[in-house]
């Protein structure tokens, strides 16, 4: 049968997994494709790397990443280059040369992506990205195909994993952010510009993307509400441990009557469940089907090998609908363009979830009756409360109190008034917390 022939743009991390574990099992993944594929060019800024990954083998090596997507041989592109400028050329170019087009790379797609697909279906080729959410965990498959009978109600994900090791090492081994994030870094899973994932953009670009397959709207990132886990402090770790939950950065995409919430923040989420134990570089991603109820998908999210293996399903995918008819195609996102609902992304202060607030008050009688007034002439119930005995020779303490459900605006009214009572000392610290 005859080979279907790839270009691959980028070497590095991902790439070079591809480029192994397509040789690897080579012949595993012939017989499911139906047809051998073939890595016919590599183009990659450094040659030195190409060379030695592809030493010995019979490939076309290149530093011009344009060649290859104009190179008539080529039937499907792959873009492991990752960012928002050359990776969009490339993309678009490889498009409009009628070229099929496969990658990791979700910074592009969450903020170019409208653009992306309308030319890829008006060129009737497939864009395939199942390696961009969630590494090597089936997610993009599980939205668009195996839960297709359902209307899905929500989903939260740990959908970073450079941030969930960073929290996990901090927390089990006390060790300090800055070297967690370094180690985070040689093992090849942070973004090139880590601020994408400490700042919660990365999480963010996959949350977007998620949301779109999900409630069949366009890619919105920049309506996402976007908060990382720079400013997470251990002594709310420590509480948060204390009342029984763990501290998550979690990717939200929920469907109200209003429109839809696409978030992502530290979250507090109880001990107890299966999300809040997910370790290390794993990922874990909690979707809610009307029909199916709650499903759970969990895996590796970032790596050379896990994230690979979703970009060979991809091309695996690509390669079996390559003869099908374009017309009756599924679209990129399970949706055509004029059947995008118009459901507005509601802004941070209409979401409606539970909090954790911890205050330093002076400890004095009544401090604790002038809070709980406050919440309760905001409608804002108490859940749990911790209120510790002031540390010797101290005229101050902490108190920390988990809330029920409210609406943002209000939680955050009802905290500028805590704020102001005179014997409360600074801000009060805010995080959001779901019982998912
Ligand atoms: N690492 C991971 O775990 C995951 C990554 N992704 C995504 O996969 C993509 C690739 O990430 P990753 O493999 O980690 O990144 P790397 O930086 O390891 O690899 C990118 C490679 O592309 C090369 N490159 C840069 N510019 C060009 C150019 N103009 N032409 C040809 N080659 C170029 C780089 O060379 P040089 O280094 O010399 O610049 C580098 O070798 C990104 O979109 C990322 O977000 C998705 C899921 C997981
Ligand atoms: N930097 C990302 C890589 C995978 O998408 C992460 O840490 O999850
Ligand atoms: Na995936």
């Amino acid at each position: 049968m005859k080979p279907i022939n790839v270009g691959l743009l980028g070497i590095g991390t991902v790439g070079g997994g591809t480029y192994t574990v397509l040789k690897r099992n080579a012949e595993e993944i012939t017989r499911r494709a139906g047809r051998p594929i073939r890595i016919t060019t590599v183009a990659d800024k450094n040659l030195e790397l190409a060379r030695s990954v592809a030493a010995g083998d019979e490939v076309k090596l290149s530093d011009d990443a344009f060649a290859v997507v104009a190179d008539p041989e080529v039937d499907i592109v792959v873009e492991l280059i990752g960012g928002y400028g050359i990776a969009r050329e490339l993309v678009l170019k490889a498009i409009e040369n009628g070229k099929h087009v496969v990658t990791a790379n979700k910074a592009l797609l969450a903020v170019h992506g409208n653009e992306i697909f309308a030319a890829a279906q008006k060129k009737g080729v497939m864009v395939a990205f199942e390696a961009a959410v969630a590494g090597g965990i089936p997610i993009i498959k599980a939205l668009r195909e195996g839960l297709s009978a359902n209307r899905i109600q929500w989903l939260a994900g740990i959908i970073n994993g450079t941030t969930n090791f960073i929290l996990s090492e901090m927390r089990d081994k006390g060790l300090p952010f800055a070297e967690v994030l370094k180690e985070a870094q040689a093992l090849g899973y942070a973004e090139a510009d880590p601020t994408f994932d400490i700042e919660g953009v990365d999480a963010a670009h996959k949350a977007t993307i998620m949301s779109a397959i999900a409630f069949g709207i366009p890619m919105q990132f920049d309506k996402a509400y976007v908060e990382g886990i720079t400013k997470l402090q251990a002594v709310d770790i420590a509480y948060a441990e204390q009342l029984g939950y763990r501290i998550k950065l979690l990717g939200i995409a929920r469907r109200r009557d209003e429109g839809v919430e696409l978030r992502v923040h530290p979250t507090l989420i109880p001990e107890k469940r299966l999300i809040a134990n997910v370790e290390g570089a794993m990922n874990a991603v909690l979707v809610q089907g009307d029909a199916v109820g709650a499903t759970l998908y969990y895996g590796k999210g970032a790596g050379a090998e896990p994230t690979a293996s979703a970009v060979i399903a991809d091309l695996v995918d690509v390669t079996r609908l390559h003869t099908a008819d374009p017309e009756h195609r599924v679209p990129h996102l399970a949706f055509q363009p004029d059947q995008m609902q118009d459901v507005a992304v509601l802004p941070i202060d209409e979401v409606v979830t539970s909090y954790y607030l911890r205050l330093r008050v002076e400890d004095k009688p009544g401090v604790l009756a002038d809070i709980t007034r406050i919440l309760a002439d905001s409608q804002i119930s108490i859940d749990a409360m911790i209120q510790k005995e002031p540390a010797e020779g101290e005229a101050q303490t902490d108190i920390i109190m988990l809330t029920h459900q409210t609406v943002e605006k209000n939680a955050n009214a009802a905290i500028a008034k805590i704020e102001a009572l005179p014997v409360v000392q600074g801000k009060v610290t805010r995080l959001r917390l779901e019982n998912l």
